[in-house]
């Protein structure tokens, strides 16, 4: 079986390295003309199926507009999922999960293993219980060709305090998620399936993700204020291996399917002027 790795390192050299987010926030919803029910969700997530999910080399639904509207949310989300791969995007979930070991497990059945209603090739999961307790998702990843993208510096101003916090060993608590997740990795070719979490907002700090081998995904671009030359200072060396993450900037472009097509094509003109060829 392929790992996550090749598939999206396929995907990023065949469609190019973009990831565009499915958020349906109630202000979106009303822009595009939109009840704020599910009825407006499911709408809503088909429009931006039908414009970039044949195009576009990752589609991250964010799990919280689904949710909100508990079950009929989270079965449109399942569809949505299922659309997703039928038109041949990768789909990462932005659930952001983390537990300790045992209830990670069951996560990782839920997102992970082929057979649930809401598996998807990639999931995002937090460190903050330590990210020896997310092994079980590494684990079903590795078994099926799934992908885990860990948080590290987070596109968000408060996330430095804790993710910055220095350590009894000098790094910061961000360093020490960098450096277990570059482990994971060790050897993967061409591209690992374990990734990071790292917001375009946050400038140079300094961090070293020079032997992560596997994606940086890059939030924060558009509506949270950094730009396509921003990913210049925050990754540095290690551009080759970012993928650049919008919604807002893109979704508000809708609901006319063209329009979302064409802001699309645009953030990734610029991120193509930024990034290495790949
Ligand atoms: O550090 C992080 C981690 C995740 N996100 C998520 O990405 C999108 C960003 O949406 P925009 O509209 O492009 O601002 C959203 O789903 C966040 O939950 C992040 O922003 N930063």
């Amino acid at each position: 079986m392929e790992s996550f790795g090749t598939r999206l390192h396929r995907a990023i050299t065949e469609r190019g390295p973009l990831c565009v987010g499915i958020d349906p926030h109630p202000g979106l919803l009303a822009q595009w003309g939109l009840p704020d029910d599910v009825e407006g969700l499911d709408r809503f997530s088909r429009t931006v199926v039908e414009a970039l999910g044949d195009r576009v080399a990752v589609v991250k639904p964010q799990s919280a507009f689904f949710e909100r509207f508990g079950s009929r949310g989270v079965a449109i989300l399942e569809s949505t999922i299922r659309q997703l791969r039928d038109a041949g995007s990768l789909v990462l979930l932005d659930v952001k999960r983390g537990d300790i070991g045992s209830t990670v497990s069951a996560y990782a059945a839920a997102y992970l293993d082929p057979s649930s209603p809401v598996y998807v090739d990639a999931v995002t999961a937090s460190p903050f219980l330590g990210v020896g307790s997310l092994a079980p998702m590494f684990e079903l990843a590795a078994e099926h060709g799934g992908g885990v993208f860990v948080l590290a510096l987070t596109s968000n101003p408060e996330g430095a305090a804790v993710q910055r916090a220095v350590t009894a060993d000098g790094r910061t608590v961000a360093q020490t998620v960098i450096d277990e997740i570059s482990q994971l990795n060790r050897g993967a070719s061409p591209l690992g399936s374990f990734g990071l979490v790292v917001g375009a907002t946050i400038g140079d700090t300094g961090h070293d993700l020079s032997g992560v081998g596997g994606p940086l995904l890059a939030p924060g671009l558009g509506a949270q204020g950094a730009g396509a030359a921003d990913l210049r200072t925050v990754f540095g060396s290690s551009l080759a291996s970012v993928l650049p993450s919008y919604s807002r900037e893109v979704l508000s472009a809708g609901p006319d399917v063209a329009a979302l097509r064409a802001a699309a094509e645009r953030v990734l003109v610029d991120c193509r002027a930024v990034l290495p060829a790949r």
